[in-house]
């Protein structure tokens, strides 16, 4: 199976490496200093299960790559408009493309069915340039679990051992080439990839913890477990992950999920979420799809999240007071 891995960062680099020591014919696309160092020393991963070393075909020039069978989108959400302008060199008439990151997607109302169904999300996809380029037809939902960082570029650290990567159609279909694809992600170890019939519910289930431990770790400047271990952060992250809870259930979905339980479940866990390692980096932090446009989906649905309000509030203005944060538009 030929597939392009499109941005070779931490869960790009970690996707890729997997691929391709699976057995996949794997190309990435890849900028600067890891395109460089790729195409030098190949792509390390170093995960508890494994540590090895792979060498990709690597561009940062899509024509150069050709057409896929599968192309997986790793980018963060405000570079997706990068991923619109340079994608079709990529794209043949049967090429799948996954989505894999975090928060809500572009393409999160579209099959989505009944009277949202094909609303679109400018703030996440400014100007409809990801849909034109890619289209509905070839998009398959994506969310991981995966807790990565670049360590330098073209070497991947992962803290996690049982990593993975839900794939899903979004109108709920099983298909051959979400199949397809999960399997070849599986193939190489240390990842499970479940193609699922409802993937926004994963989203969710996922984008309820991002989005409550994410802007508490931006604010505290520590990993998710040293900041739960502050009282009052504990308790707040506990009413973040009910109303975040309350805003999946207001949209129909039944996400059924224990707060304090998932609270526990994550206080050993050192990892700095990414969003945080972006904010310590002086990068662009992704704020959109994880922590903004999930809090216009409350108010689309009538649902109040004071405690997610005040959280993602005070972490806006953090990143907007270090010019870390990019309005969509
Ligand atoms: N890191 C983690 O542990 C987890 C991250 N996620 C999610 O996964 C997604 C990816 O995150 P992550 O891997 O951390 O992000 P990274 O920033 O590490 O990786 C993104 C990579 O894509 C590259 N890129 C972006 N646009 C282009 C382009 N047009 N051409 C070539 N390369 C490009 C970036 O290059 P450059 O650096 O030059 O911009 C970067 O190397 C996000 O949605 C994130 O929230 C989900 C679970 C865990
Ligand atoms: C915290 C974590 C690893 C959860 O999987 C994540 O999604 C992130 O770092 O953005």
């Amino acid at each position: 199976m030929r597939v392009c891995v499109f941005g070779a960062g931490a869960i790009g680099g970690h996707l890729a490496g997997r691929l391709a020591r699976g057995g996949a014919e794997v190309s990435v696309v890849a900028r600067g200093a890891a395109l460089s160092a790729i195409r030098e020393k190949g792509l390390t991963v170093e995960a508890p299960d494994a540590t090895f070393t792979v060498r990709p075909d690597a561009s940062d020039d899509p024509a150069a790559l050709g057409p896929q069978d599968a192309v997986v989108v790793t980018v963060k959400g405000y570079q997706l408009p990068g991923v619109a302008a340079a994608i079709a060199p990529l794209l043949g008439p049967q090429t799948a493309v996954a989505f894999v990151m975090n928060g809500i997607p572009w393409w999160y109302f579209d099959r989505h069915g009944g009277a949202l169904d094909g609303r679109a999300l400018p703030a996440l996809d400014p100007g409809g340039a990801v849909r034109a380029a890619v289209g509905v037809e070839r998009t398959i939902g994506g969310v991981v679990y995966s807790a990565c960082t670049v360590r330098e570029p073209g070497h991947v650290h992962v803290e996690n051992a049982k990593g993975k990567v839900i794939l899903g159609e979004l109108d709920g279909s099983v298909s051959e080439r979400a199949k397809a694809l999960s399997a070849a992600l599986s193939a190489g170890g240390g990842l499970s990839s479940p193609v699922v019939p409802d993937i926004r519910r994963e989203v969710w289930m996922k984008l309820v913890s991002n989005i409550s431990f994410g802007p508490l770790c931006l604010l505290s400047r520590q990993g998710i477990g040293p900041t739960l271990a502050e009282p009052a952060l504990r308790a707040a992250a506990v009413r973040a992950l009910e109303e975040a809870g309350t805003i999946a259930r207001g949209l129909g979905l039944p996400l059924d999920f224990d707060a304090d339980a998932r609270v526990k479940g994550s206080e050993p866990v050192a990892h700095k979420p990414s969003i945080l390692q972006d904010m310590e980096a002086g990068k662009t932090v992704e704020m959109e799809a994880m922590l903004v446009q999930p809090l216009a989906l409350a108010r689309m649905a009538g649902v109040e999240t004071p405690t997610l309000d005040l959280l993602v509030g005070l972490a806006r203005k953090a990143a907007e007071a270090s010019g870390q944060y990019v309005p969509a538009g």
